[in-house]
């Protein structure tokens, strides 16, 4: 098992480049089974749910090709249907596939979708909205057997803002006889990037990033050319990076709109935050002010995988913090950790209630999910002494070389 040593105590300084989004490249790679031809797609980052998404795409007939940091995907040959349960299992967005398949294929079966232990991660509103859809998704000993011979577009109301539901329908629709509107749609900047790139290959989707979606089905599609969106929760990390080191950091290739939520919270615990179009520069404070409170919520509001980042911030800031994760049920295991190392946090249900102390002290920790291992990295870089990181396979999800990045502006990390 991998892990990192991080040695605490210097201050980050200098410049990031932001590599391109983890959720935004994953249903776009899943798109690109909907041409049946050519897809040339940039700034891929080099993260391990990329090499999952490529091996589903090899698997049902694709040829994929990776240069540096682009993809080339034929999906002209596609020849199989059946998913591969193996990657399925190892992360939640390979159930994009589905409604990017059932818009090819008459038939499709995949398994249950793994990832992330940060509780329950139900698919109820992807398989009723497929369904309204046409679908005929038979669930048998933890597979779905997914018929469609046609979709219909529709009208579909989402009792909550899936990320997953939308994308998938939106995947699904793109190739439908008639018009789909999701209604309380999702409205992070991924689901903007993923109707971008349908667009470009010919289909009629638009209002993404609004609470409602139309998708006018069309009957043909064309070869495709795109760049990935920066990722703006690998960008928050490196912000709250700096933050915590007491350091000053300029961001490359990122959109500071995508972060405006998060760099209020930053701003509000003592940080200088100025941004360009393309740029985000960070001077933290000497001391971090504690956050009265912090509540995790759909985009635009703070969102859920910035949550563990920001609390290895409140652990070292003065005053005491609250943070409410209102999206999923289990995501403090990185609480229990910290705590390990010094923190003085008390969970209550979804209530977090960080007590800030002077230091943290390095520890033996754990990385149980990716997020969460973010967040041990960032308590590393301050506490005195070393922090043993173990199970980072979780942070190598989301992350390109997140120890490279760090080293180049003054950490002391290394990988075993
Ligand atoms: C690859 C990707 O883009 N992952 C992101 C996506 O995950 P994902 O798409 O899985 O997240 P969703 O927006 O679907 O989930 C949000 C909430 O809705 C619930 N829910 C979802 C679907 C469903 O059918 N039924 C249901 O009850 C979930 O359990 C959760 O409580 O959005 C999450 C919320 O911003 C982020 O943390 C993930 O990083
Ligand atoms: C929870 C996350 O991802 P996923 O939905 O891919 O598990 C995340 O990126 O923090």
């Amino acid at each position: 098992m991998r892990k990192l040593v991080v040695h605490g105590g210097y201050k980050l300084q200098g410049e990031l480049k932001v590599s391109g989004a983890k959720n935004s490249v994953l249903p776009i790679l899943a798109a690109t089974v909907l041409n049946g031809g050519l897809n040339v797609i940039g700034n891929i980052p080099k993260l391990s749910d990329v090499d999952v998404m490529v091996k589903i795409l090899r698997a049902v007939g694709c040829e994929v090709k990776r240069e540096n940091g682009t993809v080339i995907v034929d999906s002209s040959k596609l020849n199989n249907h059946r998913i591969p349960e193996e990657l399925v299992r190892e992360m939640r967005s390979s159930i994009v596939v589905l409604g990017a398949m059932l818009s090819r294929c008459s038939e499709t079966i995949v398994s249950y979708p793994g990832g992330c232990e940060i509780g329950p991660r139900p698919i109820d509103l992807h398989l009723k909205s497929l369904r309204e859809l046409g679908a005929i998704i038979e669930e048998k000993h933890g597979f779905l057997i997914c018929k469609a011979q046609k979709l219909k577009g529709c009208e579909i109301q989402l009792d909550f803002p899936s990320v997953g539901a939308t994308e998938n329908i939106m995947l699904a629709a793109t190739c439908a006889e008639g018009v789909t509107v999701i209604r309380n749609a999702a409205r992070e900047p991924e689901i903007k990037d993923l109707e971008d790139f349908i667009n470009k290959m010919g289909g009629k989707i638009s209002g993404a990033g609004s609470a409602t979606i139309k998708i006018q089905g069309v009957k043909n599609l064309h070869e495709v050319e795109h760049t990935i969106i920066p990722d703006r929760i690998v960008a928050g990390t490196y912000l709250a990076a700096a933050a915590i080191t007491k350091g000053e950091i300029l961001l490359k290739n990122v959109v500071p709109e995508h972060l405006q939520s998060a760099i209020y919270k930053l701003k509000e615990c003592g940080c200088r935050v100025l941004y360009t179009n393309d740029s985000i520069k960070l001077v933290a404070p000497s001391r971090l002010h504690a956050i009265e409170s912090i509540k995790t919520m759909p985009y635009p509001g703070f969102p859920t995988d910035m949550q563990s980042q920001i609390m290895s911030l409140m652990t070292v800031s003065d005053g005491i913090s609250i943070i409410t994760e209102n999206i999923f049920e289990n995501r403090y295991k990185h609480a229990y950790e910290l705590i390990r190392m010094g923190a003085n946090i008390k969970i209550d249900g979804r209530v977090a209630i960080i007590k800030g102390v002077p230091k943290l002290t390095g520890a033996n920790v754990t990385a149980n999910d990716l997020r969460g291992g973010a967040a041990l990295i960032l308590a590393g870089l301050v506490a005195e002494g070393t922090t043993i990181i173990e199970n980072t396979k979780h942070i190598e999800r989301g992350y390109d070389n997140i120890e490279e990045a760090l080293k180049s502006v003054g950490a002391k990390i290394q990988r075993l």
